[in-house]
């Protein structure tokens, strides 16, 4: 439900970042009640730079031997990474960039305008709000954000900011590209798994998920002190982001920190927590997380697919049979994100919660 600037959490003082770095002159130290218990060897500053692997998607449409090479290389970096690259995706770099700006246009909005989508209800359709999880007591985060169910699109369509007023039609024709994008990597995803191309497609039900998640970190004075956003794994299938040139992702990969450079025009995807489930425990959603710079605001928008809400989450059954047990119970979808959002702990807390056996 839409909140105005009279209700709980914005009393608190809590406007937001974006607000709070635009409204302190000169802010030199970054504000006590957003400091972090960051362990000394995880700070920022500290992640190495990394390069996850680079997929030319061209290669799906080329000769049987080179689309084969390209699922091949996809399913060996949904293994090993569980992120990687996507060049040559088909979505028009101009459509990128006017998704990019409108967004921009979303955060610049006075705060009264951006209020009118504030909720701290984690199931409701449209949510812009501040930090993590503002209903439980922890630390703040250096983000705004604003995120919304994209698909299926009737349910939530007119519920989308209609300011800037170009909004909703930029967001409907990125989101449509998305889509097309997300079936082309699940289908390669599925073939790389042993199992039909539609596989996963078809899991999702009917009506599966898309949701949109734009989220605002503004420059930082003290960029070690906090985080934009916890190291946690996305509740999703597949996530396709997307960034405003500012580098800002991390990802963990053998208890390290890497950092993800930025490159325009690209994609990064990645797997989320259904993947994870449905594959058995063969690929693994990986944790990362959203850091920040003195220099300058990054913008990232990230476009989760999932399965319809009431669809029951569970590894395949062909993936079963090969492993010979199940490492999840089963649990159903919407219940799940439920669990994710509302943990302050994020990591993968609430995928520990659903594995059959702790040594998985
Ligand atoms: O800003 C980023 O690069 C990461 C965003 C993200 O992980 C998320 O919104 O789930
Ligand atoms: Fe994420």
């Amino acid at each position: 439900m839409a909140n105005t600037l009279e209700s709980n959490h914005w009393n608190k003082g809590n406007k937001g970042v974006k607000y709070l770095v635009e409204n302190s002159k000169d802010m030199k130290m970054v504000p006590l009640e957003f400091v972090l218990p960051i362990p000394e060897g995880e700070r920022p500053s500290l992640a190495i730079d990394g390069s996850i692997p680079i997929i030319d998607l061209g290669g799906l449409n080329g000769p049987d031997e080179q689309r084969l090479s390209t699922i091949h290389a996809i399913s060996s970096a949904c293994a090993q990474w569980g992120f990687f690259r996507v060049t040559n995706h088909g979505i028009e770099v101009s459509l990128i960039d006017e998704m990019l700006r409108v967004v921009e246009e979303f955060f610049n909005l006075p705060l009264e305008e951006k209020m009118r989508y504030c909720s701290e209800n984690v199931m409701d359709p449209v949510r812009y709000g501040t930090s993590l999880n503002t209903t439980k007591k922890h630390n703040l985060h250096w983000r705004d954000f604003l995120r919304h169910y994209a698909g299926p699109l009737p349910k939530s369509y007119h519920l989308w900011p209609d300011n800037p007023p170009t909004y909703k039609q930029v967001a409907k024709e990125y989101l449509k590209e998305v889509w097309q994008l997300k079936i082309k990597i699940f289908r390669a995803i599925s073939e790389g798994l042993g199992l039909d191309p539609d596989y996963i497609e078809r899991s999702l039900g009917v009506e599966g998920t898309q949701m949109i998640a734009s989220n605002y970190y503004p420059a930082c004075p003290e960029p070690n002190k906090t985080l934009g956003l916890a190291p946690h794994s996305d509740h999703g299938g597949l996530t396709i982001l997307m960034d405003n040139g500012i580098p800002g992702l991390q990802i963990k990969r053998n208890q390290t920190w890497y950092s993800v450079p930025s490159i325009p025009g690209t994609f990064v995807v990645n797997l989320g927590d259904y993947l994870e489930i449905l594959s058995n425990g063969k690929y693994k959603s990986i944790e990362h997380r959203g850091v920040v710079n003195t220099e300058a605001a990054r913008i990232s928008v990230g476009v989760g697919h999932g399965p319809a809400m009431d669809a029951i989450v569970q590894p395949a059954s062909p993936l079963i049979k090969e492993k010979s047990e199940s490492t999840f119970r089963p649990i159903v979808y919407k219940d799940y994100i439920k669990a994710q959002q509302t943990t302050v702990k994020r990591g993968k807390s609430a995928l520990h919660e659903i594995m059959t056996s702790s040594d998985n």
